[in-house]
Order: C-alpha cells, then sequence, then structure tokens
C-alpha cells in the first residue's frame, strides 16, 4: 500500500503549485508587453528587457515544480474578471498586464522563500524592475504621441466641454490641454477627472495649464507652464521624468531657454493678437518661421489661429498648432478638426 503523503509533502506540492502557477502567469505577462515593444514600438531595448526578463524567470521553472501541475483540478482556471474580456487601449492592455505579472512576482517572491534561499530576493528585484519598465514604457508611449500631435486643443470654460471635447477627439485630435483661469478647485478636479478620463479612452493626452499639483492628482500626462508659472526644474522634480511639462515662449531667448531648462514641447506665439489672451502683444508669423528653422522640440503655433488664416501659418512654417476658440467655439468641433488636420498634414512647401 502507497503510504499517503506526510503533512510537509502535502504542503511542498501546494507550494510547488502555487509556484508553477505564477511562473506562467508572470512569463506570459510578459510576452504580451514584449510583443507591444516588438510589432508596436519597434523598439529593441524594451524588447530585450522584457526577453531577459522572461529568461530568468525560466530559469526558475523547473522539472519538480512543472510536475507539481494539476490543471484540471485547479479551482482557480476557470475564474475570468469581467475587465478581462474587454481592453479599452494599447494603454489598458499594458497597464492590466503589468498588474498580472508584478502581482505574480510578489506571490513568487513570497511562497519562493519556502523553496530555495535566493528566489525571493531574486523575485523581489524584478518586481522592481518591471515598475522601471512600466514607467519607461508609458514615458515613451506619452512622447511618441506628443510627437506624432499636430492639433491641439486648449479648452475655455464651456457649458458643453466634454461634448466639445469629445466631438475634436472624434476628428482626429491627440493632444488636449485643460485650461480654467477661474474656476474652483473642486469644479477644477471634477472636470479634470472626467476629461482624462475621456482622452484617455480615445487614446489622447492629457495635459493641465499652469497647475502642477492638479496634473499630479488626477494623473495626467503633463502640465503646460508659462513663464509666470512654476520654474520646469522645480515642476520636473515633482513630475518625474516620464511626464510631459510644455512652456510658453514668445521670443528666441524664452524658446532656448525653455528647450535647455529640459520642456518636452513649446507653445510659440501669440501669433495674432487674441481676445483670448488679452493684452499680449502678437509674436508675428516671423516667430514661427524662426520657430520653424530653430526649435530642436515639438513646438504648436498659438494664438488668433481658425481654419481661414491657418494655411498662412504653416506656410510660415508652422506642422503643430494650438487653438482654444477655434475649437470650443465650432459648432462642428469635429468636422473643424478634421479639417485643420487635413491642411497641417498635406505636404510642406519648399522652403
Ligand atoms: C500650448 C500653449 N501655449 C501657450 C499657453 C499660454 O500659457 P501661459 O503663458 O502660462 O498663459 P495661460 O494659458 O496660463 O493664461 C498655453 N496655455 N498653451
Ligand atoms: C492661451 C494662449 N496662450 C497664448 C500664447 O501666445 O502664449 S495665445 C493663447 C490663446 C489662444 O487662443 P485662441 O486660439 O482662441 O486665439
Ligand atoms: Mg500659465
Amino acid at each position: 500500500m502507497v503510504e499517503p503523503y506526510s503533512q510537509t509533502q502535502q504542503t511542498q506540492q501546494v507550494v510547488y503549485r502555487i509556484l508553477d502557477a505564477n511562473l506562467d502567469r508572470a512569463r506570459e505577462g510578459l510576452r504580451i508587453i514584449e510583443e507591444w515593444c516588438r510589432f508596436g514600438l519597434n523598439n529593441s531595448q524594451f524588447t530585450n528587457e522584457c526577453k531577459r526578463l522572461r529568461q530568468e524567470i525560466a530559469h526558475w521553472h523547473t522539472a519538480e515544480l512543472r510536475a507539481a501541475r494539476d490543471t484540471p483540478g485547479d479551482a482557480g482556471t476557470e475564474l475570468s474578471h469581467p475587465q478581462e474580456e474587454q481592453r479599452t487601449s494599447i494603454k489598458a492592455l499594458l497597464q492590466a498586464n503589468f498588474c498580472r505579472v508584478q502581482e505574480a512576482m510578489r506571490v513568487l517572491e513570497e511562497y519562493g522563500k519556502l523553496h530555495h534561499p535566493q528566489m525571493g530576493k531574486t523575485f523581489k528585484q524584478m518586481r522592481y524592475q518591471m515598475y522601471t519598465l512600466e514607467s519607461n514604457l508609458l514615458g515613451h508611449q506619452r512622447h511618441q504621441l506628443l510627437w506624432r500631435s499636430h492639433l491641439y486643443l486648449v479648452t475655455s470654460p464651456s457649458e458643453n466641454l466634454l461634448t466639445t471635447v469629445e466631438a475634436a477627439l472624434k476628428g482626429g485630435l491627440t493632444l488636449l490641454q485643460y485650461r480654467d483661469k477661474t474656476a474652483d478647485d473642486t469644479i477644477r478636479l471634477e472636470q479634470a477627472k472626467k476629461l482624462r478620463q475621456l482622452c484617455h479612452l480615445y487614446g489622447a493626452l492629457f495635459i493641465i495649464n499652469d497647475r502642477v499639483d492638479l496634473a499630479l492628482a488626477v494623473d495626467a500626462d503633463g502640465v503646460h507652464l508659462g513663464q509666470q508659472d512654476m520654474p520646469i526644474d522645480l515642476a520636473r522634480q515633482l513630475l518625474g521624468s516620464q511626464r510631459i511639462i510644455g512652456r510658453s515662449t514668445t521670443n528666441l531667448e524664452e524658446m532656448q531657454r525653455a528647450i535647455a531648462e529640459g520642456a518636452d514641447y513649446i507653445g510659440v506665439g501669440p501669433v495674432y493678437e487674441t481676445p483670448t489672451k488679452a493684452g499680449k502683444p502678437a509674436a508675428g508669423l516671423e516667430y514661427v518661421s524662426y520657430a520653424a528653422r530653430n526649435c530642436s522640440i515639438p513646438w504648436f503655433a498659438i494664438g488668433g489661429i481658425d481654419a481661414n488664416n491657418i494655411n498662412d501659418v504653416i506656410d510660415a512654417g508652422a506642422e503643430r498648432v494650438a487653438v482654444v476658440r477655434s475649437l470650443m467655439q465650432a459648432e462642428q468641433p469635429t468636422l473643424v478638426a478634421q479639417y485643420l488636420l487635413s491642411q497641417l498634414h498635406r505636404i510642406q512647401p519648399e522652403p
């Protein structure tokens, strides 16, 4: 007669099953992230980091752990969360899988201590490496989208704020700034949260005007700072390296300083005088041409730009524009956004 397992052997088998299942989870999650790094981003650095982590996980997945597997007897194989059935964006998919890998690594860290003296330490280190990878990947995606963005909507207070923004997003907008100079913070917080959700649903970036604290509170993609707002180095300390910081500039000194201070993009304007920024003299098309020749980071011409004059701004060298009234006061923001983008994407004339 076969002796029944001792209590210790039974516990060991359970630990092995937990380790086996979580080694699989971690590796699968990493593979999903790796595929995006490879085929979506074409980024060999991120791809190799995923591969290295997968190989390290594989090294721990020994035959004795695999032998403990009991798929038919596993009550967890049938369970799935409704959110797993639907992903709203690549970002949501990546975040879910980062979460999955980090959770699995935490399990491996704890139960691994019962299996091998080195396993707990190794998986703790790997979990932190996953956090770093997640933050770098998110930052990289943000910056890529910033470079791909040619139309920037800066909001003004409106009863139809969300519907106007959504209509512009439907027209292809990929960059939004929430700007309300007078509302109470409770309103600002509420609106910013809704706008952030909306932007991320459409795969667009969400920036907050003036306020670093608000940007952090609603987990915005970045902040826009004027010459009188917080210095860039202080904002960078608070926001970290992965979030976007924009700076307004009106002349070449401000442009060069903003670049040297580490701005991710600049506003170039006002191109024309505008009631939205009353009292600020126009920097004119000359400054647009100067930016076209000298600016090494993404820059957005701003101030008085609309469907009638956008081609003059493009002819002066602009590839990106930011607008308030043209979209916020449009009867059909989707059509206006589409038109502005179609002009911005037309082939640039030879200088
Ligand atoms: C894209 C972009 N460019 C410039 C500005 C103006 O910023 P600032 O000078 O700080 O003025 P306010 O917007 O705070 O009134 C901007 N908001 N966005
Ligand atoms: C918010 C802002 N900043 C400017 C700058 O030049 O720094 S011009 C501007 C307002 C742009 O609004 P509209 O598109 O309605 O003219
Ligand atoms: Mg400001």
